[in-house]
């Protein structure tokens, strides 16, 4: 059993983080200070300036709740219930993916020619396909103020939380989610056409650090059986969907960079732009016809 833990801040981060350090957790200091914050409603500064302000009992059993599933291996932010992505504050659900920072460099990739394209249409249309809790399309709105955004998913719990995430950030008016096995529902067309889809193959899921395969959805993750189906589903299709001028952004696997632009060039495409994340993994392709 472990000690109750001090109602004081100070103390109360430090045994936090001590717990979660005992209990082998790769970065005890952020998550305890994460679910501390949250859960008490104070901030970082706060922390410091006022380490003897005390938090009151219903917090701190919310704050030892969330410890033990920590401690028993849920991720940090699925416990917090929501994600920071790309500035935006993103509701997860069971049915979504967590959206990653490595997926912000689709965002940025692509950003730049939706500015543009808005800038010279007064438009920009985005379809983003899987879009989980609306990450991309949701990013790119935030950023473009005149574009509009479709996001589509095979999960209606994800679309379900796409739609509040557009609710919350007041893009609703901008936003809409589709029901749709890629593009089988999806009309019109698109001067951008983003996807970070399921890239692992089949047979790798099991092999997946536990916080990801126990907690992200499967259909999130499974890419078929080797990894690549919904790209040569997208790339095969994209093309009646896509404006004359527009481009396709994918994220992808860190090693199927030849693979998936040769999925492209053979379904018409050339590659216009490849970008690596922050940790300098091929991550992202951008494709123009
Ligand atoms: C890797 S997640 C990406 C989620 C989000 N775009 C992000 O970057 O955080 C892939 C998404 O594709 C969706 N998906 C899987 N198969 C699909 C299909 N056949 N049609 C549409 N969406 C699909 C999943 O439900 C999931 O939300």
């Amino acid at each position: 059993m472990a000690d109750p833990l001090p109602a004081a801040l100070g103390p109360l981060l430090r045994a936090a983080k001590a717990r979660l350090a005992a209990a082998g957790i790769a970065d005890p200091t952020l998550d305890s200070r994460l679910i501390v914050e949250h859960f008490s409603e104070t901030t970082r500064i706060e922390a410091i300036t006022e380490p003897g302000r005390t938090v009151d009992s219903t917090a701190l059993a919310a704050i030892e709740a969330a410890l033990r599933r920590r401690v028993a291996g849920e991720p940090v932010h699925r416990i917090l219930g929501y994600r920071e992505f790309y500035g935006l504050r993103l509701l997860l659900s069971p049915d979504t993916l967590e959206p990653r920072p490595d997926t912000e460099t689709l965002v940025d990739a692509i950003l730049p020619f939706a500015r543009a394209t808005a800038e010279r249409l007064g438009e920009c249309r985005i379809l983003d396909l899987g879009t989980g809790t609306g990450a991309i399309a949701l990013a790119l709105l935030s950023a473009v103020p005149a574009a509009t955004a479709t996001g589509v998913d095979i999960s209606p719990g994800a679309l379900a939380t796409a739609t509040q995430n557009a609710g919350d950030l007041g893009l609703s008016g901008r936003f809409k989610a589709l029901h749709s096995n890629w593009f089988e529902k999806v009309l019109g067309r698109y001067h951008v056409i983003a996807a970070n889809p399921p890239y692992i193959p089949s047979r790798d899921i099991g092999n997946l650090q536990d916080e990801v395969r126990d907690f992200d959805p499967r259909q999130a993750l499974d890419g078929g059986v080797d990894g690549l189906v919904p790209y040569r589903i997208i790339a095969g299709e994209a093309e009646g969907f896509l404006e004359a001028q527009g481009k396709v952004a994918v994220e992808i696997g860190h090693t199927q960079q030849s693979e998936v632009t040769a999925i492209f060039a053979a379904a018409g495409y050339r590659l216009a732009e490849a970008q690596r994340d922050l940790g300098g993994n091929d991550r992202v392709l951008v494709f123009e016809r």
